[in-house]
């Protein structure tokens, strides 16, 4: 479903991507962890077009991305992206917030978008909270309807980088429920994250990256349990105690 072939990116002299290929099965969950700046989010922001790469291949679904000739709008509808910092607009309330999108990208009437909308805002809890503005929800709730603003727009994947990064830590669950649930429903996902305890509870795959390698890119019992590179051996013993 998302085939990333040799990516390699530049800024400048700097390397931030060297080489990446991997590919994404329907159903996958691939975590991509690694050190601070070893171009996860990079590579991840690849494949729905927005970060620009020099080498290579993506293909989505079978529209090849980072060709001049990409359609970003098309891309971007079939994938569902979650950013660290949610990326709602602020002067929207939280129905508008879900319905802008639907309505200017997928032509859907304002009526069906909010029907749509409201079933996911309720799936991830904060029907409620459907009149408020982002200013006046937690960091947690933002997140959960940045996530539901991503499943109305019928993703066939979902991206998420760094989901749980900005929240304080009593938030962070309320977040990763929605994803494991996502995962066990069997949405195709790749997820950014330092949350090891999410990769071995819904990831099948992981990867692994490294001064902008991909340097293990394996199931999550081979990385969890013996993984070949040092790097990643060293990873691991660091952040799992
Ligand atoms: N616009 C830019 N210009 C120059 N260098 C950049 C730019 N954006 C990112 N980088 C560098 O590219 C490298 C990879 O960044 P990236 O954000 O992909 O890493 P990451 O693995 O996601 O890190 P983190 O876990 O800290 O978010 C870093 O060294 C970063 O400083």
């Amino acid at each position: 479903m998302i085939e990333i072939n040799n990516v390699s990116k530049w800024y400048g002299q700097f390397q931030v991507l060297g080489e990446c290929s991997t590919r994404v099965e329907k159903g996958d969950v691939m975590v991509i962890c690694g050190p601070s700046g070893s171009g996860k989010s990079t590579l991840i922001k690849t494949v729905n077009g927005l970060e620009p790469f020099q080498e290579g291949q993506i293909r989505v679904d079978g529209i090849s991305v980072g060709a001049k000739n990409t359609d970003l709008p098309a891309l971007r509808a079939r994938i569902g992206m979650v950013f660290q910092n949610f990326e709602l607009f602020p002067h929207l309330s939280i129905r508008d917030n879900l319905n802008l999108a639907q309505v200017k990208v997928l032509g859907r009437s304002v009526d069906e978008a909010t029907e749509r909308g409201l079933r996911y805002l309720d799936r991830v809890g904060l029907l409620a909270q459907q009149d408020k503005f982002p200013g006046q929800l937690s960091g947690g709730q933002q997140q959960r309807v940045a996530i539901a603003r991503a499943l109305s727009m019928d993703p066939i994947a979902m991206l998420f980088d760094e989901p749980t990064s900005a929240l304080d830590p009593e938030m962070i669950n309320e977040v990763l429920d929605v994803m494991v649930g996502l995962a066990q429903e069997g949405m195709t996902m790749m997820v950014v994250t330092h949350e090891m305890g999410f990769a071995r509870k819904v990831a099948n795959r992981v990867v692994f990256m490294d001064q902008g390698r991909i340097l293990e890119d394996c199931s999550k019992d081979e990385f969890f349990g013996a993984p070949r590179s040092e790097r990643a051996r060293d990873f691991l013993a660091r952040i799992i105690h």
